[in-house]
């Protein structure tokens, strides 16, 4: 396995954010981190990502605690981008990026070609390549995360940590983004808002409070009774005619069907 926690918490001032979630990351998937604001996602993800100690439980990381591992060892495995990362203000786009190589450079393995064919990948990836010298601080808020994802791709990590990837990125660059981190041959955790979004995930998991109401496949676990009682939203789902993809949509709980005999409450 991966990536594994196990009856992780974490509580402060005796109030529990996260509480007793165990799961599995399994090699390969791409694993959604779902919930409201305030369920825990971005406390979850930090400890998976070995940032944040957990209050109780472990997480482990190919089989070995997390807790145990060189910064070193963990940075040549997993990339994490917090959903408010910040970086040193003085910084070119170019240093952000070169700053992912740190953990494979050493005084017997300097900076090489492979080294910047890394980073200049990376920054193509994610459509910013021609933006190398601006200043970090001059970007936009959806240039700063592309910035921070081509770092994290730069790192060449086999697990991608990315907590709300999407949240700054206009249409274009969220298709982009999504699809990009889809097509990795590594496996990928992410928290996501979009529910639409969270179809294309080989697996969600679910919080509210701070615990662990559900994984699985998504077209499982997203039911219109979990979006309801989780999310407070009713939902209801339609078919795209064009590739017969499931779209989900949303109203206000107590907004009264149009036409209930067209709303598919629930497709199981
Ligand atoms: N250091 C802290 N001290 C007190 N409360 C905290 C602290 N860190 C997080 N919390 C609280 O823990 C809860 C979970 O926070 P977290 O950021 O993990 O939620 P989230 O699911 O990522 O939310 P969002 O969707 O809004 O990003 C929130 O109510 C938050 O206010």
């Amino acid at each position: 396995m991966m990536l594994r926690a196990e009856n992780l918490g974490w509580t402060v001032r005796s109030t529990a954010i996260v509480r007793d979630i165990s799961l599995s990351v399994r090699e390969g998937e791409m694993l959604g981190i779902l919930g409201p604001n305030g369920s825990g996602k971005s406390t979850l993800m930090k400890m998976l990502a070995g940032i944040l100690a957990p209050s109780s439980g472990t997480v482990t990381l190919k089989g070995q605690p997390m807790a145990a591992l060189p910064r070193r060892s963990i940075a040549q495995i997993l990339a994490f981008v917090e959903q408010h990362a910040g970086t040193a203000e003085r910084i070119t786009v170019q240093d952000a990026v070169e700053l992912g190589r740190t953990p494979w450079l050493s005084a017997i393995e300097p900076w090489s070609p492979r080294d910047d064919a890394i980073v200049g990948r990376a920054l193509a990836d994610v459509d910013m390549a021609a933006m190398t010298k601006r200043l970090w601080h001059t970007l936009s808020g959806g240039e700063q995360q592309r910035v921070h994802l081509a770092r994290a791709l730069a790192q060449q990590p086999t697990i991608l940590l990315l907590d709300e990837p999407t949240n700054h990125l206009d249409i274009e660059h969220q298709l982009a983004i999504l699809g990009l981190v889809r097509a990795l041959p590594i496996t990928t955790v992410v928290a996501l808002h979009d529910l639409n979004q969270a179809m294309n995930c080989d697996r969600v998991a679910v919080l509210d409070g701070g615990r662990l109401v559900q994984i699985g496949p998504p077209s499982e676990v997203l039911t219109a009774q979990l979006m309801r009682e989780v999310f407070n939203v009713r939902a209801s789902f339609l078919v795209d005619p064009e590739d017969n993809s499931r779209v989900i949509r949303f109203q206000p709980l107590g907004t009264p069907a149009v036409n209930p005999t067209l709303i598919k409450e629930d497709h199981s």
